[in-house]
């Protein structure tokens, strides 16, 4: 374990595939100390038995809230309804955190019991910051106590769309989505086993994913009130994401004035890389990189957007080290670039 002096940070299920990368991120980032790991089903086995590649030679512990919650920050990468009580248990001895699951991404209670059910924590809601730095949440997240890590879909889709969605140009979109399946966690399901994903390619979540409202909640907090059509569809990756949304503009307006936009709107983001060339998920593999291109459609007038993110990474982990970044004043690219 380094003792470098920085803020010390605890990993909350660090056996999971994002909680095992945020460890992987913190053991290697210049300020922050990885404090400590936890899990459930692998107490004691070292993170680099479990995931050699991320080579953090820690051993998992059970949850200890008082022990473990004797940092400066936590992320708390355990699925949405977990996560809640936990980071409740560590606002109230004070510790800064960054959730990954989807307990404090949207703002409205009563939504969120729609798409997920009984909310755990409801009193912790409104002093939840979203944690897309991108869109314009940077000075909240810089003194947020617990920030809202989006999830993987929302933030490719929220940076493809961002720019329109500010000015004003967003009728109608539909976001067609493709993922990896570690995008679903570590455990093995009948939808992520390799006989149904191997050369096999599927639509999931037909009638409402439940990154719908997360997307049109941050759309509108941009100007767009929108009711979005998004689909997810599975491919035999282990990470990766790329959106393609269709958007009917609010006005015609030409290929050349869409990328103008993205690149004024862009232009000094670290983390946004705009392309002629269509991307593709391994462009940016194992990087905080959104890299998105743009077209209209002269037919149509659409305007094209694709958008593609590693889902661990942008998607997750990295960004949530983007986020601790903001939170403890540092150079919001120490430790990811
Ligand atoms: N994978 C991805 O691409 C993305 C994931 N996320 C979010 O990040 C979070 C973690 O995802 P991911 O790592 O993929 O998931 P995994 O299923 O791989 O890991 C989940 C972790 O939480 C622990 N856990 C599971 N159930 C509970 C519980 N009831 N109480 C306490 N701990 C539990 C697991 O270990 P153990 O059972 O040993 O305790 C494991 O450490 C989720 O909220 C997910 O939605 C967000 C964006 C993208
Ligand atoms: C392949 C797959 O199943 N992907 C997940 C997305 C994971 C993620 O980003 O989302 P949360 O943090 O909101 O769980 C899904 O569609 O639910």
């Amino acid at each position: 374990m380094p003792s470098n002096g920085g803020p010390k940070v605890s990993v909350f299920g660090a056996s999971g595939y994002a909680g095992a990368l945020a460890a992987a991120l913190l053991q290697r980032h210049p300020h922050f100390q990885l404090s400590a790991i936890t899990s459930r089903s692998d107490v004691g086995r070292r993170l680099d038995d479990l995931y050699p590649r991320h080579r953090v030679p820690l051993a998992m512990e059970e949850l200890d809230l008082d022990r473990h919650g004797d940092v400066d920050a936590a992320i708390v990468a355990y699925p949405h309804h977990a996560a809640a009580p936990v980071v409740a248990g560590l606002r109230e001895r004070g510790v800064r955190v960054i959730d990954l699951s989807a307990d404090f991404r949207l703002r409205d209670v009563p939504t969120y019991e729609q798409w997920y059910g009984e909310h755990a924590a409801p009193q912790l809601v409104e002093h939840a910051a979203y944690g897309l730095p991108e869109l314009g949440y940077r000075e909240r997240i810089q003194v947020a106590d617990v920030v809202a890590n989006p999830g993987c879909f929302p933030t490719a889709a929220l940076l493809g769309l961002a720019p329109l969605a500010r000015a004003g140009l967003i009728d109608d979109v539909v976001i067609d989505a493709k993922t990896g399946v570690s995008g679903a966690g570590r455990a093995a399901t009948e939808k992520t086993h390799y006989v149904t994903v191997d050369e096999n390619v599927a639509a999931y979540g037909i009638a409402g994913h439940r990154h719908t409202p997360e997307i049109e909640q941050e759309l509108a907090v941009l100007g767009a009130e929108v009711m979005v059509t998004f689909v997810p569809h599975l491919l035999p990756l282990d990470q990766g994401e790329l959106i393609s949304a269709y958007v009917k503009p609010t006005r015609e307006i030409s290929d050349a004035d869409v990328r103008e936009l993205y690149a004024d709107r862009y232009a000094h983001e670290p983390f946004v890389e705009l392309t002629d060339r269509s991307p593709g998920v391994r462009d940016v593999r194992e990087t905080n990189i959104a890299r998105i291109t743009t077209q209209v459609d002269a037919r149509s007038g659409r305007i094209l957007v694709f958008a593609a993110i590693d889902n661990l990474w942008k998607g997750t982990s990295s960004q949530a080290v983007q986020n601790l970044n903001l939170m403890f004043g540092y150079d919001e690219s120490e430790g990811i670039s």
